[in-house]
């Protein structure tokens, strides 16, 4: 686990594009491809713009890259809340990645539980049975929950299923989201934490006494990759051991 802290989210900005970049190379090296599950939220929108630059975008072969979601709000691409139109809008729009290479979570005329089962069969073809991500993005609510591993919610207790669709009543919406089991497979998850709202989540999250039915996001502990949280000073500042 690493942690990086900085007064200005912008410079987190710039870490997560150089990572990104840094991993998507490493893999399409290795075997000649990435496969990445990005996040919704608006943490991240600082990484999607700076990718979309030239200075980050030449440094990507695309055409390489296979765009997957940690969690979608069950919403059309074209709606405001959706994760992905988020991401096709700041990012995917704008670099040459193969439409056939991105898979968003949400389709139309199926439901979330079916389309999950689908989702999976995407996943396993890709990313083989394995199930080993090079790059998964994170962000974390202000209640602890990361993609849509929510508080109390039945999917933390999944241990086999890669991917769950399920009413989120709190919400008042169906959500469709990645698991915990298979996001500790991979080999390099990225948080993004930003804002006074997430001080005292991040504080129990990381040193607080383990809860993870009250604190999902605890539960992302990789088996064999590593976790680095990046964190601006006022998500920070609860806590006590950095
Ligand atoms: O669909 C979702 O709800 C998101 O994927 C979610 O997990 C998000 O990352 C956090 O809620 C943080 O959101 P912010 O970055 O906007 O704080």
């Amino acid at each position: 686990m690493m942690i990086q802290i900085e007064q200005d989210p912008a410079k987190l900005g710039e870490v997560a594009a150089e990572l990104f970049v840094k991993s998507a190379k490493a893999a399409i090296e290795s075997k000649g491809k990435f496969n990445v599950a990005l996040t919704g939220g608006s943490s991240p929108k600082g990484l999607y713009r700076l990718l979309a630059e030239e200075k980050y975008k030449s440094q990507v072969e695309w055409d390489k890259v296979f765009v997957f979601w940690g969690d979608e709000r069950w919403v059309s691409l074209d709606d405001d809340q959706s994760n992905a139109g988020m991401a096709y809008e700041m990012l995917l729009d704008h670099v040459p990645v193969l439409k056939e290479h991105v898979f968003p979570m949400w389709a139309a005329g199926i439901t979330p539980e079916a389309r999950a089962q689908e989702y999976t069969g995407y996943l396993k073809k890709e990313l083989g049975e394995e199930g080993v991500f090079d790059l998964i993005l994170l962000g974390m609510g202000d209640d602890g929950h990361c993609a849509s591993l929510f508080p109390g919610t039945a999917v933390l207790q999944e241990e086999n299923k890669w991917v769950e669709g399920y009413f989120l009543k709190s919400k008042d919406i169906h959500r469709i989201t990645l698991t915990a089991p298979l996001i500790n497979k991979a080999k390099k998850i990225v948080f993004f934490v930003f804002g006074e709202n997430k001080a005292n989540a991040l504080y129990e999250v990381l040193e607080g006494v383990r809860n993870p039915t009250e604190y999902p996001s605890q539960m992302i502990q990789p088996i064999a990759g590593d976790v680095q949280w990046l964190v601006d000073e006022a998500a920070a500042s609860k806590l006590k051991n950095v």
